[in-house]
C-alpha cells in the first residue's frame, strides 16, 4: 500500500490544484508527490484511499470482490476527494472510464501523464502488482490505452509527455502546462 500522507501540508476544502490521470506506469503517484512538495500542499491518491478504507491492497479487493465493486468504490472515493481536498490528487488509472468521474472533473486542473508503452511496461514491472497487467502486460497495457486514450484527453487541461523523462521534469512541465507556480 502507498505510504501515508505526509502531515502539516494544506489540504482545505475546495477542488484540487492538480488532478493527475493517465495509465499505470504513467507516474501518477510519483510525479504527485514532487508536485505537492513543490506547491507546498497535501497529496492525496485514490487508490490509497481507497485502500486505507477497505483495509487491503487493490490487488485484493480484485480478487475479493471483482473489478464492478472496486469501480463502486473508486467513483465515490473519486467523489469524496475532490469535495474535499485542495491538493495534488491523483486518480486512479481506470477512473476516467466512468461517466459520472468524467463529469466531475469538468472544469478542473487535470494534466493527463502520457507514456507510451515501453516506458510504461518498464516502470510497472518495477513495483505493486497491478491486477490488470498481470497476465500478457504488454497486450493488455495497449487495449487499456485504445479505449482509455480519448477519455484521458477529453478531461486533460494538459497532455504531458514522460518518456525519458524523470519525475521532477515531469512535474516542471506540468506547473507550466497548468500556469502554476511554486510554494
Ligand atoms: N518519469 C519517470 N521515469 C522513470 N520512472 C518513473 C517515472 N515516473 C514513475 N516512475 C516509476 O514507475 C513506477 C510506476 O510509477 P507510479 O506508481 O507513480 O505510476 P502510476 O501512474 O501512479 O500507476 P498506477 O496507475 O498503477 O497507480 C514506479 O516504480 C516509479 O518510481
Ligand atoms: O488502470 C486501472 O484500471 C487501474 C489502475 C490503478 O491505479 C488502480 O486503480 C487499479 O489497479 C486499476
Ligand atoms: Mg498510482
Amino acid at each position: 500500500m502507498d505510504a501515508p500522507e505526509p502531515t502539516g501540508r494544506r489540504a482545505h476544502g475546495g477542488p484540487p490544484a492538480v488532478v493527475l490521470v493517465g495509465p499505470p506506469g504513467a507516474g501518477k503517484t510519483t510525479v504527485g508527490r514532487v508536485l505537492a512538495d513543490r506547491l507546498g500542499l497535501a497529496y492525496r491518491d485514490t487508490d490509497a484511499d481507497i485502500e486505507l478504507a477497505a483495509g487491503k491492497p487493490i490487488a485484493e479487493i480484485f480478487i475479493d470482490e471483482g473489478e464492478p465493486h472496486f469501480r463502486d468504490l473508486e467513483r465515490a472515493a473519486v467523489r469524496a476527494a475532490l469535495e474535499g481536498h485542495g491538493g495534488v490528487l491523483s486518480l486512479g488509472g481506470g477512473a476516467v472510464m466512468d461517466d459520472g468521474v468524467r463529469a466531475l472533473l469538468a472544469g478542473l486542473p487535470v494534466a493527463f501523464l502520457d507514456v507510451g508503452l515501453h516506458d510504461a511496461v518498464r516502470r510497472v514491472g518495477l513495483d505493486a502488482p497491478r491486477p490488470l497487467l498481470a497476465v500478457n502486460p504488454r497486450q493488455r497495457w495497449r487495449e487499456l490505452m485504445d479505449v482509455r486514450r480519448p477519455l484521458y484527453t477529453e478531461v486533460a487541461r494538459a497532455v504531458v509527455a514522460t518518456d525519458d523523462r524523470t519525475p521532477q521534469d515531469v512535474a516542471a512541465a506540468v506547473l507550466d502546462a497548468l500556469q502554476l507556480k511554486d510554494a
